[in-house]
């Protein structure tokens, strides 16, 4: 992959000035404007190649489709929830987070509300500022040996866990992704959510946001749970079904809730924020020095390191860039990209080619098929107002009905079109195309004229005049 080329970077929110700094230091200019409306975001972003963003930047289709020139979307944190990640592939702007930088801020304070829904102590606060000195009111319990259910056993769970581990909770959990013997080497047994439900005092999610994520807690999982359990979300809003803990609370059923974060953020609902069991913070998970700091400079530096070409760190939409920082992989794709040029030039039609097979031969390409057969692709669906790059081009062949096959061994090819290309002294050349085989390899850079006519000396000149012979 050619290096990619960041001039100028637009910050939309407050992100430590580490960000801004790293980024000058290596030639990028760095535009701040915080609070933009839908409207002015859009109208700006057309003058960047890069943005970074944290999570109240709502990064949509229409502020995608008006990035004209957007190589990168950089989130300083975790969650890219807010980033239309979908539109960006298509657009073939990479989104790259940070995604450890704020983990133990946000255990820490999943650990924070926890120990205060088991103490009362925002509430006892509050009584006591307003002149009160309710001792009864507040009684709380311990929570030396009660259960604690983990959903999400990621980077936060597993912090939250060994915390919670030290007061004595037993902590029990359930992720689809991380088997239950790496759990349990940090001592949380896992379990089927149905299994999880009525066992726990407390629960707290540590999910993604997504379709399967959405409403985790809902009615019919709190009516499984023990009466009175308490939950935290420092997750994501909606994980935890809104509506549904606020009748869980009502009635009862749920004991009290710590919320970092909301479906609307701020939330113009007030119901839950004050509800007298629920404790609530705007959003501070990641909020200490020490995490911004982190995020801030660690999203600076995946941008520098990408474009200097170093290597790529956190993209979260291009993994198959991740081994195109060599040498060796850039005249391959140089030369999938011409390969796939000329095949597409050796048709009459306008329209891209119906089906690609493309075969890779030798132990060399076995780590280059997947970067090396997008680059044909690349290459057969450049023209004019088609932009393909290696982050999109898989979604557009998609598009254009292409289908790609591909061998990692040598087949019988029963192609109309055959190309077969090599990488020769670091410069990528033609050996043979459509039967005709090259006893010279022709280079594949600049324009190429392709004639074909019996080998015959004759015919030549009169083609490439006698004194190009
Ligand atoms: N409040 C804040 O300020 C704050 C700060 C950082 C992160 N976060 C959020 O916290 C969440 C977790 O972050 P992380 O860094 O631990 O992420 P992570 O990717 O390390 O962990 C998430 C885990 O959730 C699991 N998971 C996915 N679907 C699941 C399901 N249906 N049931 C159970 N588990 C499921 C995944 O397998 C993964 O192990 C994210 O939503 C992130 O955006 C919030
Ligand atoms: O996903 C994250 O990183 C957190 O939710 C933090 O978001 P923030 O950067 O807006 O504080």
């Amino acid at each position: 992959m050619a290096p990619i080329a960041i001039k100028s970077v637009l910050i939309s929110e407050s992100v430590d000035p580490r960000c801004k700094s790293i980024l000058e230091e290596n030639g990028i200019r760095v535009t701040e404007k915080q609070n933009m409306k839908k409207d002015e975001l859009i109208a700006e972003i057309k003058n960047y190649d890069g943005l970074v963003v944290r999570s109240a930047t709502k990064v949509t289709a229409d502020v995608i489709g008006a990035a004209d020139n957007l190589k990168i979307i950089g989130r300083a944190g975790t969650g890219v929830d807010n980033v239309d990640v979908d539109a960006a592939t298509k657009k073939g702007i990479i989104v790259m987070n940070t995604p450890s930088g704020n983990t133990i801020s946000a255990a820490e304070l999943t650990c924070a509300l926890l120990i205060s829904l088991s103490r009362n102590v925002p509430q006892a606060v509050i009584s006591m500022k307003q002149g009160n000195w309710d001792r009864k009111k507040f009684m709380g319990s311990e929570l030396f040996g009660k259960v604690l259910g983990i959903v999400g056993l990621g980077r936060i769970g597993k912090e939250v866990a060994s915390r919670m581990q030290s007061f004595g909770m037993r902590t029990i959990g359930y992720d689809p992704i991380t088997p239950p013997q790496v759990s349990a080497s940090w001592g949380v047994e896992q379990m089927p959510l149905e299994e999880l439900w009525p066992q726990c005092d407390y629960i707290t999610v540590h999910t993604p946001l997504m379709p399967s994520t959405v409403g985790l807690l809902n009615d019919e999982s709190f009516a499984k749970c023990k009466k009175g359990v308490k939950v935290v979300n420092c997750a994501r809003g909606g994980i935890i079904d809104e509506a549904a803990l606020l009748r869980a609370l009502e009635s009862g059923q749920c004991g009290g809730a710590g919320l970092d974060v909301f479906v609307e953020e701020p939330p113009k609902d007030r119901a839950l924020v004050e509800h007298p069991n629920v404790i609530s913070c705007p959003h501070l998970g990641a909020s200490t020095k020490e995490a911004q700091a982190r995020c801030g400079e660690d999203i600076a530096l995946q941008m520098v390191d990408m474009v200097n070409g170093r290597k790529l760190i956190g993209a979260v939409n291009a993994q198959i860039l991740v081994s195109t920082f060599t040498e060796e992989s850039h005249q391959l794709i140089r030369l999938g990209e011409a390969v796939g040029a000329l095949l597409q030039a050796c048709t009459t039609s306008n329209k891209p080619l119906s089906s690609v097979q493309i075969t890779t031969l030798g132990d060399s390409m076995k780590t280059s098929t997947s970067y090396l057969s997008s680059s044909v692709l690349v290459g057969l669906l450049k023209h004019d107002g088609c932009c393909p790059n290696l982050i999109n081009v898989l979604s557009l062949s998609k598009e254009a009905g292409i289908k790609c096959l591909i061998f990692k061994k040598n087949l019988t090819c029963e192609s109309t079109l055959q190309a077969i290309g090599a990488v020769q002294g670091g410069v990528p050349v033609l050996l043979e195309l459509c039967g005709s085989v090259f006893r010279q390899p022709v280079s594949l850079a600049g324009s190429l004229l392709f004639f074909k006519a019996p080998a015959n000396p004759q015919l030549l000149s009169s083609v490439a005049g006698k004194n190009l012979m």
